[in-house]
This record gives structure tokens, sequence and C-alpha cells, in this order.
């Protein structure tokens, strides 16, 4: 196994309806009678070329259709820490969307219930710590996302912390301020998917508007040196996702991938594989991908895989138990 299969690590941007692999796609739709308009798993499979983050989440958000009831989603996250645990996933901050859910008619109890029947036993089953983190689906807008953390309120003894997703360019982190700050009054950890297709001003939004611990992708701050100054003294992380950034042409290929430029202006940078039944391949895959296209040498992928438990919501003394295994 190469080492960076094996290397102890945290993922912290992973969408779980991103897991659902064309498989299951198939076994929910059959078991709860929903008719797909794809006829096998190879002519799903066959989809998955992509020309930006639209034509993803176009089929991202039909895929995750045939997922209705809370067996579904535990079987989902079943499946996912399953296949992490294989590529050295200790530790999990997982993504779900619940607009994408609540607006199909399915009770946000079920989505919950489901993941967390899953994980509420991970430690024990798979040796993977996780937590849950809610996004706001940007482009259904400010109003729906204030909506959406009421409906969120009944369970945030569940859920760690709130994110934003979905199609990025043309809603800017600013128009999310108000339910940003509910969640910071309420404790919750806060992150933002910012300069993935969106400018480095998106990333200073995240940061200055919205108070973000993380910034998901931000792999366009590489334009900004400015912005790079700003990341690499405050520390603040970024969850890039190397294949998912080719696979959606932010990136040409994976040798001209920013990762290095962002590494040499030191920002803590960790590697993720945001939705894997997608982009080819899981956290590991992105690891050995990365190591082998853009040349970081062993010392350098234990780097990443430290920062990922570094960056991650586990109090002091977790992360320190685990950067001891490095
Ligand atoms: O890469 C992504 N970007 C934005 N929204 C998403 N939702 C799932 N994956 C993504
Ligand atoms: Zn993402």
């Amino acid at each position: 196994m190469s080492l960076g299969m094996a290397l102890p690590k945290a993922e912290l941007h992973l969408h779980i309806e991103g897991t659902l692999e064309p498989e299951l796609v198939f076994e929910c739709a059959r078991r709860n009678g929903v008719s797909l308009p794809f006829a096998t798993v190879d002519e799903l499979r066959l989809r998955y070329v992509f020309d930006d983050l639209q034509s993803f989440l176009d089929l991202y958000y039909l895929a995750m259709g045939v997922l209705r009831t809370a067996r579904d989603f535990t079987d989902m996250t079943d499946a996912y820490l399953a296949r992490a645990r294989e590529q050295g996933v200790r530790h999990a901050e997982i993504f779900f969307d619940p607009q994408a859910h609540l607006s199909r008619g399915v009770p946000l109890r079920e989505v919950v219930d489901g993941l967390t029947a899953s994980l509420r036993t991970s430690e024990q089953r798979f040796g993977i710590s996780t937590r849950l983190i809610a996004c706001f689906l940007r482009d259904q807008g400010p109003d729906e996302a204030m909506a959406t953390w009421e409906a969120l309120r009944p369970h945030l003894g569940d859920i760690h912390g709130v994110g934003l997703d979905s199609a990025e360019v043309g809603h800017p982190p600013q128009d999310f301020a108000p339910v940003f700050a509910r969640a910071r009054e309420a404790g919750l950890h806060l992150v933002a998917h910012a300069g993935e297709e969106g400018p480095a001003d998106y990333v200073w939004q995240a940061l200055d508007v919205l108070g973000v611990q993380r910034v998901d992708h931000g792999i366009r701050a590489v334009e900004d040196p400015e912005l790079l100054r700003r990341l690499a003294r405050e520390r603040t992380p970024l969850t890039v996702c190397p294949l998912s950034n080719v696979r959606l042409r932010c990136v040409p290929r994976l040798a001209e991938h920013p990762l290095p430029r962002l590494v040499d202006a030191g920002v803590l940078v960790t590697l993720n594989s945001d939705d894997p039944a997608y982009f080819g391949g899981y956290v590991g895959e992105n690891f050995a991908a990365v190591q082998r296209e853009l040349g970081f040498d062993d010392a350098a992928m234990r780097e990443f895989a430290a920062n990922s438990f570094r960056a991650s919501f586990l109090p002091a003394d977790r992360r320190e138990a685990y950067l001891a295994q490095l």
C-alpha cells in the first residue's frame, strides 16, 4: 500500500451525498420504488464526466433523489466509513445538505436519524471519530438558508458546524452573514466553500464577513498574494480536493494544481476527496495522486496528514493523540 493510502489522516471536506456509489443508487431506487433515467450502473457511471461544478451538481442532486428513508442514509454512511477506514481515515468531519432532502419532502428527522445511526458507533465499528456539518445551499439564497437554520435547531445536539456549498459564482458568502451569525451565537463551528470556481474575493468574504474557521477549496487564493499572506499568518486551513478540482475543470490537470504554491506560501493545507463516488478517488487516492503527479516527498505527505488533524474541530488533547500516531 502506498504511503498516501496508509498514513493516518482526518478527512475534513466530504459531502456524504457525494459518497453515494452507483450500486447503492440502484439499490435505494429499487427498494423505494424510484424510477431512474439510466438503465444500469454502468450507464450511470458513464455520466461521470463533468464540464464544471454545475454539471456535476445536476447529477449529484438527481442521484440523491433515491435517498428516502433513514436506512438509506445509514447504509450510505456505513459504506463511506468502510471505504475511508481502508484509506487510513481516523477522523471525519462530514457535510450533508439538508435542503437537498427537505425540498424533496424527506423530513430532516429521517436524514439526521439515518446519518447518526451510523456515526454514533463509527469509532467502535470502524475506528473513525466523526463530526457532522450541515451545509446551506448558497444557490437557494439567504432566506431559505435561514429557514433551514430554524429547521436544524431541534437537531443541534447532533450537528457540530455549518457550511456553505453548491453553485458558487453569483452567490457570494456575504449574503449569508445573518445565518452564519446565528450559528456562531449557537456555538457551532463555521466553514464555507469559497474560491473553488469563485474569485479570491469570496475567500476574503468568508473570512471577514462570515468568520469561518476553515475555507473549503480556497484554491483561487493563489491569485491574491495578500490573501495568501493572511491565510498563512492566521493559520486558517484550506480543505483542498485535488481530484475534484481536476474533474470539475477548476484546474486543467493535476500537474498544474496550485497546491505547491499554497504550500510554499505557508498555508495550512489539507487533502480531501469532496465527492469521492463521482471524482475517481477517496482521500487515500487523493494523497497518492498528489504525490505521484506533483512530486511531494514522504515528509511532505506526512505534513498533509498532520495538517488534517491540526485543522480538525477535535479538542486539543485528541488532536495531539492523533498527531502522535504519525
Ligand atoms: O465541490 C463542491 N462544491 C460546491 N458544492 C458542492 N456540493 C457537493 N460538492 C460540492
Ligand atoms: Zn465540497
